[in-house]
This record gives C-alpha cells, sequence and structure tokens, in this order.
C-alpha cells in the first residue's frame, strides 16, 4: 500500500537509502569549514560535513561542544563568521531563517501556551504563503502523521511532555522541509517516554524516507538507534564522522570510543609495526598484547588501546591474550554487573561487564581476564605515554 502524505507517495518500505538530489546531485545540506563565534568565542571551528536525503545524521558530544551551534548554522539563526553552508546546492549562508525551507524542533517544545494544538500547528502556514482552505487538510495530515489528531483541540498545558514534543514535530513537519533539524527533541522526557519517542522517530522516519535529519543528541542510545551516520563532537569540532556501525566497532580516537559505547583507554607501545587493519603486539607495562588497528602503528610508538567493557572475559587460568587483575568493586547495572579491576603490575584501572546471570568475581580476588584481539583497538594516544 502507497499512502500519499503532501506531494510524496510513501511506500512503507522502511528506511530509503541516502540519495543525493537526483537533479543537481548535491546533498540536502552542506556544510564546509564552517566557524561560528560568541563575542570572540568559537562555538564551532571548521566544522564540514553534509547530510543526504534519506539519511540521518545524528551529533553527539558533550555539553557545550558545539552541537546546537552546528543546528543552529544549517537553520540560519547564528552568524557564520566563515565557511559556507548549501541547502541542495544553493548557498543559504546568507540567506534569512525562513527561506532556507527547514523544519527546527528545539529541546523545550516551544508551544504557544494560549493556542490550540492546531492553532500551533497551523501557526506559520500562512507565511509560507499556503492558501487558507489548504491550512486544515495539511494540518490534520501532520497531526495524524505523529498521532496527535485526537488532541487537536487542547491547549499544550493539557498535553504531557511526550505529547508536547509530538505537536512541535507536527508544526515543523507542516511547512513540508526537505530537511529536518532536531534538537535534542527527547532530553525532556523520562527514561520510558524517551524510548516509545526513539520509536516513533524511526517510523517518521520511514513514513518520510526522502526528508534528511539532523539530529542533536547527548544521549549515545538515541544517536546509535536513529542515525545512520553519528558525528561526534568535542571542544567546537566535530572530531569524527562516520556510520553508526563503523564508529562503535571501530573507534577512531580514544573520545569517540569513550563517548560512544564505553571504553578502557591503556596506554601500550608498539612492539612491531602494524599495518592498517591488521593485528600487531603491543607493551602494557611488560605485559604482551594483541590488538588490532585501524591505520599504520610504527614500530617503538606509544599509542592507546580502547577495550570496551564487554569484551573482556574473567577466567581460572591465563588467556591467550591477556593478564591478571585484581578485583575491586562490583556495581549492578540491571543487565550487567560492572566490575572494577586494576591490571596487576601496572595497576592500570579496567571495567569488565559481567551478564548477571553469570557468576562474577569478588573484591579482593586475583582472577585472569581475556579478550579477543579484534576488540582490542589500537587509537592514537591523547597523552604521551
Ligand atoms: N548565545 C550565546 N552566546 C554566547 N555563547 C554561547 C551562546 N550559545 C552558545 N554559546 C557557547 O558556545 C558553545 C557551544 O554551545 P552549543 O549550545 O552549541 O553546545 P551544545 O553542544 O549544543 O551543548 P548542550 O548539549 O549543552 O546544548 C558553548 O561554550 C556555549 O557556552
Amino acid at each position: 500500500m502507497n499512502l500519499r502524505i503532501g506531494r510524496r507517495t510513501v511506500t512503507p518500505r522502511g528506511r530509503s537509502s541516502a540519495t543525493p538530489n537526483l537533479r543537481t546531485g548535491a546533498p540536502a545540506v552542506a556544510l564546509t569549514d564552517v566557524t561560528v563565534a560568541y563575542d570572540g568565542t568559537i562555538a564551532l571551528a571548521d566544522c564540514s560535513f553534509d547530510v543526504e536525503r534519506g539519511e540521518t545524521v545524528a551529533l553527539l558530544g558533550p555539553s557545550g561542544s558545539g552541537k546546537s551551534t552546528a543546528l543552529k548554522a544549517i537553520a540560519g539563526f547564528e552568524n557564520v563568521v566563515s565557511g559556507t553552508v548549501t541547502i541542495d546546492g544553493r548557498d543559504v549562508t546568507e540567506l534569512a531563517p525562513r527561506h532556507r525551507g527547514v523544519g527546527f524542533v528545539v529541546q523545550q517544545y516551544a508551544l504557544f501556551p494560549h493556542l490550540t494544538v492546531r492553532a500551533n500547528v497551523a501557526f506559520g502556514l500562512k507565511a509560507h504563503r499556503v492558501r487558507r482552505a489548504d491550512i486544515g487538510p495539511r494540518v490534520n495530515e501532520v497531526l495524524r502523521m505523529v498521532g496527535m489528531l485526537g488532541f487537536a483541540d487542547r491547549l499544550p498545558r493539557e498535553l504531557s511532555g511526550g505529547q508536547q514534543q509530538r505537536v512541535a514535530i507536527a508544526r515543523a513537519l507542516a511547512g513540508r522541509p526537505d530537511l529536518l533539524l532536531l534538537d535534542e527533541p527527547l532530553s525532556a522526557l523520562d527514561t520510558r517516554l524517551r524510548q516509545n519517542m526513539i520509536v516513533e522517530l524511526q517510523q517518521l522516519r520511514s513514513d518520510l524516507p526522502e526528508i534528511a535529519i539532523v539530529h542533536v543528541t547527548h544521549d549515545q542510545g538515541e544517536a546509535l538507534a536513529l542515525a545512520d551516520r553519528i558525528g561526534i563532537m568535542r571542544n567546537a569540532r566535530l572530531e569524527a564522522i562516520d556510520s553508526a556501525e563503523s564508529l562503535f566497532h571501530a573507534p577512531p580516537s580514544e573520545f569517540a570510543a569513550t563517548f560512544l559505547g564505553g571504553a578502557d583507554i591503556l596506554p601500550v607501545r608498539a612492539l612491531e609495526s602494524i599495518s592498517a587493519g591488521a593485528v600487531g603486539i603491543v607493551d602494557h607495562g611488560g605485559i604482551r598484547l594483541r590488538a588490532r588497528s585501524q591505520s599504520t602503528v610504527a614500530r617503538e610508538k606509544h599509542v592507546s588501546l580502547a577495550v570496551r567493557p564487554w569484551a573482556w572475559e574473567f577466567g581460572s587460568t591465563a588467556p591467550s591474550n591477556g593478564f591478571e587483575v585484581d578485583v575491586v568493586d562490583l556495581q549492578w547495572r540491571g543487565a550487567v554487573r560492572h566490575v572494577r579491576a586494576r591490571v596487576v603490575g601496572t595497576d592500570q584501572p579496567i571495567g569488565v561487564d559481567v551478564p548477571v546471570l553469570r557468576e562474577p568475581p569478588r573484591p579482593g580476588d586475583r582472577v585472569w581476564v581475556g579478550v579477543d584481539p579484534a576488540d582490542v583497538h589500537v587509537v592514537p594516544a591523547e597523552k604521551s605515554a
């Protein structure tokens, strides 16, 4: 069955593949070396990335890293000091926000409190020069899409947080944007509601397979669930951007490994030269380990290892790739127990997740811990060891 949504015919086939504009060959949005500063302080530095139609890119990073600034630069709410923003191949760097054809959803809903849901969604459509006779059907269409048609006559204060956010999304979609910008859209919601909204955003994505979405979040679960690619922001810079799979399974830096998925970082020295994609031998305080590197590493170079907490495995005998640790303490985290331990000989702290149905070691135990070399990632050292 095909659904007619606005000017688009939608096949319910799930996520579409990302494509550039067939006419112009241009991505839906592209930032090239964009820098934004507030009173001389740089909030976004030399930021470059693009998003294809049908693609969701999440910008993930800690508070103050420049994520919202990047969105505002796309929407036109910040003065770009240098660099260019193009939408569908057109340079919009100097263009006013209302002419950019972008839907923007902010964290705190920003609904007008004295207007009904219907009036909130209709607001702005006149400015979009939508004919009066078309406004009602258009509002119904987007409210139905987000499951809020039955609430059209309520005021925002008569809605839950999740419902208000759905209305805010409907309002952003009412202008039929080709590009949807979501700034922490779920951060004001509690955990359960957030999970529901993630499912609804997945549904919305498959209902609108052609629009490009840029989704800002500090929540890695949200980014992994919703994004085709994830950009990791840090200190006003885009530190890495890649498919969610690649960033998770082959992190390019210490920060990317710790921020997305969590990881222990161990300082090591390469005992041999390691070619890109290969497994090589490294030394951690006299302990030899085998680890995989995405890029070439010269012999004797000081690098770091990133290891996920679930990759370690406790055992009672020496593993083929691992060492002995002293167990410090345990923390129950629901599905896993997180065991904190220190490497015998170097005192390096590591954290090991043990599935809750398995018996964990106890504080004070000295046990072996092993890891598959494919799960030990060599990354550049941030501080020289
Ligand atoms: N209007 C402003 N005036 C001055 N400085 C600002 C302004 N807006 C943001 N900044 C600063 O710019 C930097 C980047 O802010 P931005 O809001 O882009 O970060 P963020 O990653 O989105 O953070 P959060 O997750 O907390 O929203 C921060 O240091 C912030 O303090």
